[in-house]
């Protein structure tokens, strides 16, 4: 109430009141000492000017009742006044405590408005720690349903609370403006009262300078006073207006944050709403996650212990299955290697195959062209040489008549060279005179290989095949045997002379010390070795060709594999030989250094035949010692090693007596060792009678088996029949 009358200025104004007040009764005073004085005095400047002093008198008396009654009725308006003020201050006081409840309610709505926003903040952060964290909604969404209702009962309450409280300012200002209204209204007849007051005291007062002099400050201070009196309604009004502008302000204020509050209440509502649905999933959704994560240890732990057994199981039947294909591989090996030996052995240990050369271009128009060689075209183990007017019949394993390529002559020793991958030692000979075709058959030509790197390639493809399995190395020597001198071809120093000796190791091997081993991966590398052998057998001689005919050349190579599944090692030696020419000393009528290569070349190749006769009759002692050449060859021409002997022939009939030394030899050879091999087949039959053996049946179920495995994975019949058919006719007993 204080600051609300100094904001009004009340105190001014009741000083100013009291202030008029007294200057009022003050001027009242002397109106009466006016009155009381004597009328014609000369002294009162009314009085003086007073022609009826009587008049004057009645007229003042009358004057004075009007101006009592003007008084009373000014007392009265004043009392009146006064209440009215009473009024306004009680209005203002019911007006601040109006307010202070506006206030008060505006600050409890504030106050519910904040505890809702952070009631709805707490919401959102429990609804967003709910949608990221495992759900526990069920008890989030009950509280925010409690206390939405809370709020919204304190809200529609504060509002009720708000509308009488408008309710009750706006009849508050109703009542303040009635009774402004009659306060003016007052005022405004007092102010008509003093005027007219004055106008008849004024009149009395004619004449009277005092009483005009003071009439005049009377209307002065009226004046005053009226100014007073309108600056002081201005204000109140300006003041008024002020507090209906702040009361306005704070009103739409009030309103728009309500409204906003309402608005953000009617999202939150319309949020919750949307959000139940998805809480009520999601607390379906987490119940059942719930009751899954709960069951799941039994869970994992079953499907553990189920795979667990499971894969016991099968890990045992892996393994015993394995264990089951070891066994049958293993067995499979061994019959597979039965069936090779029994092969081999029914072909015979040493194989002897003849092969014709062509006439050469130069020597078609000679005499010599005239072939007195003819082959069977029914049998190609027969070959026919017509001498003196006499025709010999030789019978061989396999005769290659002129035309025969390289790729026959090769498919032929093909099984021997893959044998060796095995584990078996293999020695092909090219056998024969000079210039019979040796070299041709062994080495070849660039355009057109031989024996020796076809070998070398089949190797390579076929360890290549079984890489899954089987981890090979393969690695090649070059040797030469000059004189009964061997040679490193592969060494840094080709002339350097190298010896046989036993290996240190006590196993009863020999070894050549100093021999050079070189692995080869790849037909580059084949092609390498080869030139390097070449030339260094270039650079230890004049003339290469004559040394070539009168040196034996060797090429060597272990073929060393590792089954890592059954743990076995294997390792076979193939011995390609092109031996030196054969002709006879007599013939070739050598003198001197011919001679002496001559004698060592006819040793080396009649200690490699005394060699093969001693292997083939099965002597105790095998006389291996006695060339260079066989005692290098020992370990691949003893045990069940197997040795092809190719006889080259020269069709020239100038040659004919040393082809047919060449084709004795082999006759010799073959016959001995076919009879030796037929015999000992008529040993097993006459030792069985009529039945076989348990081991011809083996032989047989085994053979069988292979053609088998042939027929259905090969589907090579022709290989097949190449392959077997020949000893299947040889050993028809057996087979039949
Ligand atoms: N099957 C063949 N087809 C075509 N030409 C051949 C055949 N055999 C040999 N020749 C040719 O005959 C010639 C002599 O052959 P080669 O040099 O191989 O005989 P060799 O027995 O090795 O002689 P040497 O004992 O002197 O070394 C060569 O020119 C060779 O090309």
């Amino acid at each position: 109430v204080e600051r609300l009358r100094s904001e009004l200025g009340a105190t001014d104004l009741e000083k100013q009141l009291e202030r008029l007040v007294v200057e009022n009764q003050r001027l009242k005073q002397e109106l009466k000492i006016c009155k009381s004085s004597e009328p014609a005095s000369n002294n009162c400047p009314i009085c003086s000017h007073s022609q009826n002093a009587e008049s004057l008198q009645r007229e003042v008396t009358r004057w004075e009742s009007q101006a009592r009654q003007r008084e009373r009725r000014l007392v009265e308006l004043e009392r009146d006044l006064q209440e009215k003020s009473q009024k306004v201050e009680t209005l203002h006081r019911e007006l601040d405590q109006t307010t202070r409840q506006l206030q008060e309610s505006e600050r409890s709505q504030t106050e519910a408005e904040h505890k809702l926003s952070l009631r709805i903040q707490e919401c959102e952060d429990e609804l967003h720690r709910q949608a990221t964290a495992p759900p526990r909604v069920k008890y989030v969404t009950q509280t925010v349903e409690v206390q939405s209702a809370d709020s919204h009962k304190v809200i529609s309450e504060l509002q009720g609370k708000n509308s009488a409280l408008q309710e009750q300012v706006s009849v508050q200002r109703q009542l303040l403006r009635e009774l402004e209204t009659q306060l003016h209204d007052s005022q405004r007849t007092c102010t008509q009262l003093r005027t007219q007051h004055l106008h008849h005291s004024l009149t009395k007062a004619v004449g009277h300078t005092e009483v005009i002099h003071r009439l005049s400050k009377i209307l002065v201070y009226e004046g005053e006073m009226e100014r007073a009196q309108g600056r002081l309604e201005a204000e109140m009004q300006n003041l008024e207006e002020e507090k209906n502008r702040v009361i306005e302000e704070a009103f739409i204020r009030a309103e728009s944050e309500m409204k906003a509050v309402h608005q953000n209440l009617a999202g939150v509502r319309m949020n919750l709403l949307s959000l139940q649905p998805a809480l009520r999933t999601l607390t379906s959704d987490y119940n059942s996650l719930k009751r899954q994560v709960q069951e799941f240890p039994f869970m994992l732990d079953k499907a553990i212990a189920e795979a667990k057994q499971e894969i016991c199981q099968v890990i045992s039947e892996v393994s015993s299955t394995n264990q089951e294909l070891l066994r049958k591989y293993k067995r499979e090996m061994n019959l597979r290697k039965k069936c090779h030996n029994e092969l081999v052995r029914l072909k015979g240990n040493i194989r002897v195959f003849c092969r014709v050369r062509p006439v050469s271009q130069e020597e078609q128009d000679s005499s010599d062209a005239k072939s007195m060689l003819s082959f069977d075209s029914d049998d190609d183990s027969l070959l026919y040489l017509s001498n003196k007017g006499k025709v010999m019949t030789f019978e061989l394993d396999r005769v290659f008549p002129p035309k025969s390529t390289q790729e026959e002559v090769f498919q032929e020793v093909q099984s021997l060279v893959t044998s060796c991958i095995d584990g078996f030692n293999v020695c092909i000979f090219a056998y024969g005179q000079t210039g019979s075709g040796k070299t041709y058959t062994m080495e070849g030509v660039p355009e057109n290989p031989g024996i020796n790197q076809r070998a070398l390639q089949l190797l390579f493809s076929e360890v290549t095949e079984k890489a899954a399995d089987w981890d090979y190395t393969i690695s090649v020597s070059m040797v030469e045997i000059y004189n009964e001198t061997l040679r490193n071809l592969l060494g840094d120093n080709p002339t350097e002379k190298l010896d046989i000796k036993m290996h240190p190791d006590g196993s009863g091997q020999l070894y050549v010390p100093g021999l050079t081993k070189i692995t080869v991966e790849s037909p580059e590398d084949i092609n390498r070795v080869f030139e390097l052998g070449h030339m260094n057998r270039a650079t230890a001689c004049t003339n290469l060709n004559e040394h070539s005919s009168r040196s034996h050349a060797l090429l060597i190579i272990t073929v060393s594999g590792y089954n890592s599944t059954t743990a076995t090692h294997t390792q076979g030696k193939l011995n390609l030989v092109d031996l030196a020419g054969s002709e006879r000393i007599s013939k070739s009528g050598a003198e001197g250094s011919r001679l002496r290569e001559a004698q060592c070349i006819n040793k080396s190749l009649s200690a490699l035949g005394d060699v093969i006769n001693a292997l083939r009759s099965k002597h105790a002692h095998i006389p291996f010692r006695n060339s260079r050449l066989t005692y290098l060859l020992q370990d691949s021409l003893s045990g069940d090693s197997k040795t092809l002997m190719m006889v080259q022939v020269s069709p020239l009939s100038s040659n004919m007596s040393e082809s047919v030394c060449s084709l004795k030899f082999a006759q010799r050879v073959r016959t001995v060792e076919l009879s030796s091999s037929v015999s000992s087949r008529k040993h097993e039959n006459s030792s069985t009678s009529s039945s076989p053996t348990h081991d011809s049946v083996e032989v047989t179920q085994i053979l069988l088996l292979d053609i088998i495995h042939l027929c259905f994975s090969w589907k090579n019949i022709a290989e097949l029949k190449k392959r077997y058919l020949p000893s299947y006719l040889e050993c028809s007993t057996v087979w039949h």
